[in-house]
């Protein structure tokens, strides 16, 4: 299957467990791979026949700032399944990264992987 991806969108937002975590916004990183059949858009040239990742990442960055977050596990949640719902994206992988999680690490992250069942 063919995919479209975003990588490395960074999004600022209030999320953690920890009540400090809260009161100000800390960077996560974003990586997004879709499947998408690219074939369509390629034959058209049509930006209609396409995932457009334009469109799709100002709704993620829309999502993640619209509440505060506990875990990274809920906002990957969160993000595959308004990608699925409202880009008709029949699986999708999140990855959620938080930079500064962990002093000794580059990054702390998630993946998840959801996939709808065809109708
Ligand atoms: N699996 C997870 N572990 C932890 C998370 C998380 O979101 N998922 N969050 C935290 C804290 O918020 C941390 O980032 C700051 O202390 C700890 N573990």
């Amino acid at each position: 299957m063919d995919k479209v991806l975003v990588e490395g969108l960074r999004v600022d937002a209030y999320i953690g467990v920890h009540d400090w975590e809260h009161e100000r916004e800390q960077p996560l990183i974003i990586d997004l791979e879709m499947d998408w059949d690219n074939a369509r858009a390629a034959t058209t040239n049509d930006l209609a026949d396409a995932l457009d990742y334009s469109t799709l990442s100002e709704a993620v960055i829309k999502l993640v700032k619209a509440q505060s977050w506990q875990l990274i596990e809920t906002l990957a949640e969160a993000v595959a399944a308004m990608i699925m719902q409202d880009f008709k994206v029949m699986r999708v992988q999140v990855k959620v990264g938080k930079p500064q999680a962990i002093v000794a690490a580059r990054q702390a992250a998630v993946i998840i992987v959801r996939q709808q069942t065809p109708a």
